[in-house]
């Protein structure tokens, strides 16, 4: 299973995850559409992904702005899963954008 990262490790990665910070024990970034349709489009896109990991971000919808948070709940903090998850994001939002 993977380990809660060090806090080193984890602000050396969120130097090349654009939009990314930490949030408690967990890293977040917030993402405005163009419209609500399209907020929840990249909701959809990004649970296939979850899905398929087995690996699910909190998700806070408002209006056309989305939050995302990943931490392992399993593990009570941050794993490489959290940041690839992350990464994962930020590819489907340059699709949506
Ligand atoms: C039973 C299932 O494998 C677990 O509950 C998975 C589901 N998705 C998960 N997602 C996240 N973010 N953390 C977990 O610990 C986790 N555990």
């Amino acid at each position: 299973m993977a380990q809660v990262l060090e806090d080193k490790d984890v602000d050396t990665a969120l130097e090349s995850l654009d939009g990314w910070s930490r949030s408690g024990t967990a890293i977040s970034r917030t993402i405005a559409l163009p419209t609500f349709p399209g907020a929840i489009a990249l909701v959809s896109a990004v649970a296939e992904v979850a899905e398929e990991r087995n690996h699910h971000p909190d998700i806070d919808i408002r209006w056309r702005k989305v939050t995302f948070m990943c931490s392992t709940h399993s593990e009570g903090g941050i794993t490489q899963l959290d940041l690839n998850l992350a990464r994962a994001i930020n590819d489907l939002a340059a699709k949506h954008g």
